[in-house]
């Protein structure tokens, strides 16, 4: 079986799915961190890949950049593949200063200037929270995971656990905007999020979202390539022990 947007065959995805917005974020993942990972679609460069981690079967694909993209991809997979677990990884621009570059942001609800999910509530405002057990189990893996230790002891990152944005804009937010999202409890602007929540919600599945600080937007800092690797690997690992206890 295909869809128009997976060229997989039935049974090629992992009831659980890690969802990078970057298919080369998930092909890296695949090649450096999965045993055994294969490829089992590439349709429009949206790269996924099925493979095991700690002896346990997942598969983590690209969902590229922004709602309606997520949209698509995570409605196929619950509603065709049979994945029941989805796990956006990505990256964020924090708003917040107490969440520095390089943290984890495990996100417990996300705000958006989004139309998809109103569809869900007639109109009205959707409440986008993701799927607690496996919020809880991010959570718990964060604080423990051997990938986000230092050789210090205590983490590499501090874990932040708390409300973001999802925007449909990446450029062009105004600094009154970011005033007014961290005045209501915002840690971090991204572009997915709240999408996933509403598809999981419909769709009868589990879902959440682990996100890493590559940017902060108050003072305009920015982690470099490299560093952003070593960050999201942490984060990679830290996802998939949570997905496959
Ligand atoms: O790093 P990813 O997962 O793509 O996430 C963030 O990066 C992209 C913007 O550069 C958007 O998709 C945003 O949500
Ligand atoms: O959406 C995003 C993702 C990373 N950094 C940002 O500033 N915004």
């Amino acid at each position: 079986m295909s869809t128009p947007h997976i060229s997989a065959p039935d049974g090629a995805f992992a009831p659980s799915v890690l969802l990078p917005g970057d298919p080369l974020r998930a092909r890296w993942i695949a090649t450096e961190l999965l045993s055994d990972a294969s490829e089992v679609t590439e349709v429009r460069g949206i790269l996924g890949y099925t493979g095991s981690w700690r002896g346990r079967r997942v598969s983590v694909m690209g969902t590229g950049m922004g709602v309606p993209s997520m949209n698509i991809y995570a409605t196929e997979l619950a509603r065709h593949y049979g994945v029941t677990r989805l796990v956006r990884i990505g990256s964020c621009g924090a708003i917040d200063d107490r969440v520095g570059l390089r943290d984890l942001i495990v996100v417990s609800g996300a705000s958006t200037d989004s139309s998809v999910n109103r569809r869900l509530v007639a109109g009205h405002d959707f409440a986008a929270t993701p799927d607690f057990a496996l919020t809880r189990a991010l959570v718990e893996r964060a604080e423990t995971s051997p990938a986000n230790a230092s050789p210090e002891g205590g983490s590499t990152s501090i874990t932040h656990v708390g409300r973001v944005f999802t925007s449909d804009t990446f450029y062009g937010q105004p600094a009154s905007e970011l005033d007014l999202l961290r005045a209501s409890g915002h840690l971090a602007v991204e572009m997915e999020a709240a999408g996933l929540f509403g598809v999981a919600a419909s769709e009868g599945v589990a879902a959440a979202a682990l996100l890493t600080v590559s940017d902060h937007l108050n003072g305009d800092t920015h982690l470099s390539a490299q560093e952003r690797q070593v960050g999201f690997s942490a984060m990679a690992e830290v996802a998939l022990d949570a997905v496959t206890v």
